[in-house]
């Protein structure tokens, strides 16, 4: 028997991540190959002429699994009923700004939104939040959608993850699948720490071994690496004079696909327990510090 349609929410539909999301979504990257999806997309006044041009391309592309679109301005016509929220929806930043430079702007924006879901999404939604600074945009929707369960509100460092995985798998010229166990602490900034040391590689014909011993230069792990997977957005915001789009797409649809599919019991999320060295506690302190830092200036901006 065919499943029941998913409603899947994506803000700022007609921005960049977006335009390259909402495919990924109707051809079932994020949800899989056999999930009807009834797409919700949300963008603001002035974007409505490309948000229904999108629209009209998601007709055009004939999409076996897409059952129906929403494009609205009206947040709380787009909220409606959906059980996952994909939160893209805000001002990127530029080249020389750090992604809290474009707090006062999305803060409020995520206070609004917050609201929208917690009137009309379904009771058990699951949000994502892209827009930056994701982490306390995430955090300030949790704060006022206090009826949507805080383990169903997550932010988007699954790009930072890939990211890491992308530099290990060029340096030991092997396919990113052979990496597992890389960590992303802290926030989604230049604080972040890309973390090696619980990390495994499967080398072809051989058995798994830690990251640390395959690539054999922990200088390299514990400089260059951590810091190009740091600046990787700056990086490509200078290549492309935008921000990073089809990664974060992608990114976001590993996110869900993971969360709902791989990590069990629907999506329950587990503790583990790992030895944190003191080179690592150093740099979960620095990024947790600026996390603090932030959302007492997302607090001041709200006021
Ligand atoms: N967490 C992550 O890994 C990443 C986060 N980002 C962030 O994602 C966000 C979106 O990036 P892009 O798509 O490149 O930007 P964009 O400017 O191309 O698109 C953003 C869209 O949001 C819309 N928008 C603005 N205010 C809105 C509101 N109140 N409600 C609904 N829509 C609204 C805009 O009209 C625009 O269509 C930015 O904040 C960017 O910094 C980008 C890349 C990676
Ligand atoms: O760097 C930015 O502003 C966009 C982003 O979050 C990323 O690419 O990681």
């Amino acid at each position: 028997m065919a499943k029941e349609p998913v409603r899947v929410l994506v803000t700022g539909a007609a921005g960049q991540i977006g335009y390259a999301l909402v495919p990924m979504i109707a051809r079932g990257v994020m949800l899989g190959s056999d999930q009807p999806i009834i797409l919700h997309m949300l963008d603001i006044e002035p974007a409505t002429e490309a948000l229904n041009g999108v629209k009209m391309e998601l007709v055009d592309a004939a999409f076996p699994l897409l059952m129906d679109v929403v494009a609205t301005t009206d947040a709380m016509v787009a909220c409606k009923g959906v059980n996952i929220a994909v939160m893209v929806g805000g001002f990127p930043r530029k080249e020389g700004m750090e992604r809290k430079d474009v707090m006062s702007k999305n803060v409020s924006i995520y206070k609004a939104q917050a609201s929208a879901l917690e009137k009309q999404a379904a009771p058990d939604c699951k949000v994502l939040v892209v827009a930056n600074p994701a982490n306390t945009n995430a955090l300030i929707l949790k704060e006022f959608a206090p009826s949507i369960p805080e383990k169903n509100i997550t932010c988007l460092t699954r790009l930072d993850h890939n990211r890491a995985l992308g530099q290990l798998s060029e340096r030991l010229k092997i396919h990113v699948g052979q990496v597992k166990n890389v960590i992303i602490w802290g926030n989604h900034s230049s604080t972040q720490y890309p973390d090696v040391n619980h990390a495994t590689v499967t080398p072809t014909n051989s058995e798994e071994k830690p990251v640390r011993s395959v690539v054999a230069d922990d200088n390299w792990l514990n400089t260059e690496f951590i810091t190009t997977v740091q600046q990787r957005g700056a990086a490509i915001i200078k290549a492309r004079k935008l921000s990073s789009a089809l990664s974060a797409a992608s990114a976001a649809c590993d996110h869900i696909r993971d969360w709902l599919h791989v990590i069990k019991d629907n999506g329950q999320l587990f503790r583990v327990r790992l030895k944190i060295d003191d080179f690592s506690r150093e740099k979960m302190d620095a990024t947790a510090k600026e996390l603090v830092e932030e959302k007492t200036l997302a607090y001041s901006c709200l006021n």
